[in-house]
């Protein structure tokens, strides 16, 4: 029985998928009142400098960073995409991928201006905002691909996706427990993703705690997997990894605008073993 739910219960989350808006979502989530840089508490430069300082304080190195779940956004790869030579992009529906393909392709074809975050982790690198340019062209040499994902699945990308040693780095944001029916599907997704990643490998992962539901667009009500601090950890620790370091930012109410039920948000910087 508990495989025929294990089955269910990932088919149905797929379903939910269907009805995904890259456009809506960006809106919901990455414009303003949510993503509001004057803001000194907003959430979208605490995640940018969570991002930068994991990428940026020497330990994290390789080849290869891939980001698993990118959805339709880019903020996640813009400190790494400074680190890796490669950086590859993944999500589950093409509506996702051919948004961030628009944006690779620079010809207009994308529903948000990623400008504000360019020019934020110029600074926070100590640059002139000026040159998010430089970052953009960076960032489009360095993206080798957009390839299809299923983080339920023990492998999770085509066999030719990754080198045989793996990836170097992982990152992920908002896409394990806002894709799995429950907690042990979330705690062997993370499994999954993990072995696309070398020993010694760093995981960067990013996700929503206490949140039990998100809109993906107009109507189309998305469940996720309510999680707390300690259940991130220890599926971290079953999962095969040793955790670095966890941040914790908690919502400031005027930020519960109705698009989810998130209460806060979880930062980990943990290495594979
Ligand atoms: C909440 S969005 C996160 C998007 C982006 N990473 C961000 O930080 O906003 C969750 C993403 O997971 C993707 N997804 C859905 N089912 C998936 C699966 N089985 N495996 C991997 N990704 C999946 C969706 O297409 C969506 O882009
Ligand atoms: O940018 S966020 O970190 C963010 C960004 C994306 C998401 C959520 C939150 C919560 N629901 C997720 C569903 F998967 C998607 N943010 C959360 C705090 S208020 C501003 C928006």
């Amino acid at each position: 029985m508990e495989g025929k739910g294990k089955v269910n219960g990932v088919a149905a989350m797929a379903a939910c998928y269907q009805g995904f808006d890259p456009a809506a979502y960006l809106q919901y989530n990455y414009t303003p009142p949510r993503a509001d840089f004057e803001r000194k508490d907003s959430i979208v430069p605490w995640k940018l400098a969570c991002l930068h300082r994991a990428f940026t304080e020497g330990d994290v190195r390789g080849e290869l960073l891939v980001d698993i779940g990118s959805g339709p956004t880019l903020y996640q790869v813009l400190s790494g995409c400074e680190v890796f030579n490669k950086v590859l992009l993944t999500d589950f529906l093409e509506v996702n991928r051919q948004e961030l393909r628009g944006w690779l392709e620079d010809e207009g074809g994308c529903n948000l201006d990623w400008t504000p975050y360019l020019q934020h982790v110029c600074e926070l690198e100590g640059r002139r905002p000026s040159a998010w340019t430089e970052k953009a062209a960076k960032l489009r040499q360095v993206i080798t691909d957009i390839v299809p994902v299923d983080v339920h699945r023990p492998q999770p990308l085509a066999l030719d996706a990754l080198p045989s040693e793996g990836a170097d780095c992982l990152v992920s944001c908002f896409c394990l427990e806002s894709v799995s029916p429950d907690l042990a599907a979330f705690t062997r997704a993370l499994g999954h993703i993990g072995r696309l990643l070398r020993t010694g490998g760093h995981l960067l992962l990013i996700g929503a705690l206490g949140e039990s539901y998100y809109f993906g667009g107009p109507g189309v009500r998305i469940p996720v997997v309510p999680l707390n601090e300690a259940q991130v950890c220890a599926s971290l620790k079953e999962s095969g990894y040793t955790l670095i370091r966890l941040e914790v930012y908690t919502l400031p109410q005027d930020m519960r605008v109705g698009v989810d039920d998130v209460s806060g948000v979880f930062f980990v910087k943990a290495i594979k073993e």
